[in-house]
Parts: structure tokens; sequence; C-alpha cells
């Protein structure tokens, strides 16, 4: 009886050490998830820091509801109406750790230049969408990286979930003559993005950058001509090259239907960022969340900004390589800029099928 009595209890304390190692393990499973989640590669992207939130939210209703908020929003128009800040603000969520379903893919959507027209702008503003996904680099992977494969591109892609756009930006990919064939190998139904900008001010521009890292280089004027007295344009100067936008389009046209390719008017991006923001959601198929209710304009900056940026109350502009002050350009030389762009402009509004109005 005794040994009973004695058997029956050493079975009681095994049991109840089974189940505290039992609970331990969960706690631990726990915590390597949560510090995964936390130490994933994509530091890379201090927008993705930002955009935590979101993603814990929206990782947290799809395992509750087996659906995307996405579909929340779209059930109710008042929430549709809240704006992408709102949804993603869920600070209870927070401590939930990473959304475990959402994986790593190829981008269904690029914005592929042009060079200086206002990429990064647009790729903040559209970053505010909760369906959005975007890498915040620039990953320069079909022009430059190319032989490191499709997985190692993939592995730079943030973590989406099933219903998300996953999407980078890398300007160059339009100038670039091999990105057009190498990412119509990845998707033939990829969608692409163009930001489109009057080519002499986005010349101007490009000269800007280039001037503030290497401040010794001769002038616009003088780089701009092969022969100064000819007046021959020097359409190699890779400031000049870029803007002969209908020559790098019918490249990409041979590969992608017009149905694919989105142009932004970069001006217009500027002036009504809302109205171009919506025709680009139109675009990728998502519901129009960004809205004017995002976007203030900024006078001492003299662009949009955002009001409410993600993870911050603070109103928040791009930082100070956007919206760089421009050097002074001789207006002649500007005025035989404009009439050396006339006709490229001309067959590029006939191939793109719109009109940007550039004088
Ligand atoms: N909201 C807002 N804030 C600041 N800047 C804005 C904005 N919207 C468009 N832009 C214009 O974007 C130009 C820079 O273009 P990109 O971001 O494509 O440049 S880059 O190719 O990535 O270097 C940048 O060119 P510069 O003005 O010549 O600096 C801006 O004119």
């Amino acid at each position: 009886m005794a040994s009973f009595t004695h058997l029956h209890l050493d079975f009681r304390r095994l049991l109840q050490k089974l189940l505290v190692m039992f609970f331990l393990g969960i706690v631990c499973v726990s915590l390597f998830y949560f510090l995964v989640g936390c130490c994933d590669s994509e530091v890379l992207e201090n927008s993705d820091i930002r955009h935590s939130s979101q993603f814990l939210f929206a990782g947290w209703y799809q395992a509750k509801n087996g659906s995307h908020p996405k579909r929340l929003i779209t059930a109710s128009s008042a929430a549709a109406e809240a704006s992408s800040a709102e949804v993603t603000k869920a600070p209870s969520f927070e401590s939930l750790g990473r959304e475990w379903t959402a994986t790593r893919k190829l981008p269904q959507a690029l914005i592929i230049g042009v060079k200086k027209g206002g990429t990064r702008a647009l790729l903040e503003f559209l970053r505010l969408h909760p369906d959005v996904r975007a890498l915040g680099s620039e990953p320069h992977f079909f022009d430059r990286h190319y032989a490191r494969g499709l997985n190692w591109y993939r592995s730079m892609m943030p973590k989406a979930l099933d219903g998300q756009i996953v999407m980078e930006k890398t300007p160059r990919y339009f100038v670039a003559a091999e990105t057009p064939a190498r990412i119509h190998a990845m998707s033939k139904e990829i969608k692409l993005i163009v930001v489109v900008r009057d080519p002499v001010t986005r010349a101007i521009s490009d000269y800007t950058q280039i001037i503030s890292k290497t401040p010794h280089i001769p002038s616009f004027e003088t780089l701009t001509f092969k022969n100064r007295t000819t007046g021959q344009i020097n359409a190699l100067w890779s400031p000049i090259w870029i803007g002969l936008y209908a020559l790098h389009l019918e490249r990409w046209m041979s590969y992608f239907p017009l149905s694919q390719i989105h142009f932004v008017h970069g001006e217009k991006l500027i002036s009504d960022p809302a109205g171009e923001l919506g025709r680009v959601q139109d675009f990728l198929g998502l519901q129009r969340i960004v809205t004017d209710k995002h976007f203030y304009f900024n006078k001492t900056k003299g662009f949009p900004c955002l009001k409410k940026p993600e993870g911050s109350s603070k109103p928040h502009c791009l930082g100070k390589t956007k919206g760089r002050v421009h050097p002074r350009i001789e207006p002649e030389v500007i005025q035989r800029l404009r009439d050396f762009y006339q006709p490229h402009n001309m067959k590029f509004y006939q191939l793109a099928g719109q009109d940007f109005g550039w004088q």
C-alpha cells in the first residue's frame, strides 16, 4: 500500500515536471519567434520599422479571422475612409510578434524610373497603404546584381501577407538595356510604374545631384553641348540621355503591353499628390486609401509632406537630398534643350498615349 502511494506521488511529480517543461518550451519558442521577428534582415529598410505595427495588426487579424484586414476595410465604407495610419495604429497587438504566415515573395510591381522623377516620394506615399509592402532601399537587382539570382532578390523583399503587393524601386531600370527582358523572364504580369518629369528640369536635377557629390566638374552648360558653337547637344551625357523617354520606352514596349505600364506625372505628384496616388492605387488594383487627408503642403520645403507617416504622429517631409535648390542655368541653354527634346517628347506622348504638357 505504502509503495503504491509512493509510486502515485512520484507519478504526480513527474507529471508536474513535464507540465512545467512543456510551458517553458512554449515560452522559449514564442521568445525565439519574437526575436526572429525583431531582428529580421529588414533593418535595411528604415520604413519597415514604421510598418511594423501595420504588419502586426494585419497578421493578428488574418490569424484570427482567416482573412486580410483589407476585407475588413472593404466591408465598411466608414472603415475605408480611415487613414492607413489609423488602421495601423494597434499598439496592443505589438507584443504578438511577427506574423508567422507572412512570406517573402518576388515583387508584383516595380517603380522602374525615372531617376530624379519623384520615385522616392511615390514609394514613401504608397507605403502608407496597408496592402503595400515595399523595400526601402534600391536593390538594383536587374541591372547590377542579376547574377545573384532570384532567391537572393526574394530574400531582399519585406515579408508580406496574401493580398499585399510587394514592390521595390530602382530608377535605373528604365534606362538599363538588359532590364526589360530580365523582368519579363521573372514575371510577364508584373506591373510597372514610371514617374516621368520634364526632361529639361530632370537633367538639371540630375546635374544638381552630381555636383553635390563631385563639386568641381564643369558647368551644366559646358557638359550639355558636344560643341557649344554649333549648338550640338551631347545626347550621350547621362543627364540628357535619360530624358530620351521614347527611346527607353520603346524597349519596354517590346516586352510589355502598355496596359502593364503606368506613368506618374512627376510635376503633378508635387502639385496634386493625392490625385496621382489615386491613379496609382487604381492601377495596382488597390482600394484608394492614400488620399488628400495624408498630405499637407510644407511651405518651407516647397513640397507636399506627410501629415502622419507610419508609426509616428509627427508630420514628415522627404530628406534634404529631395527638393534640392537647382543652380541657375543660362536661359538660352534651357531653350536649346527644350528644342532638342521637343520631337522626343512628342514621340513619347504618342507611345504613352498621354500628353504631359512639357514645353
Ligand atoms: N514630396 C516631395 N518631396 C520632395 N521631393 C519631391 C516630392 N515629390 C516629388 N519630388 C521630386 O523628387 C525628386 C527626386 O526624385 P527621385 O526620388 O526619383 O530621385 S532619385 O532618382 O531617387 O535620386 C526631387 O528632385 P529635386 O527637386 O531636383 O531635388 C523633387 O523634385
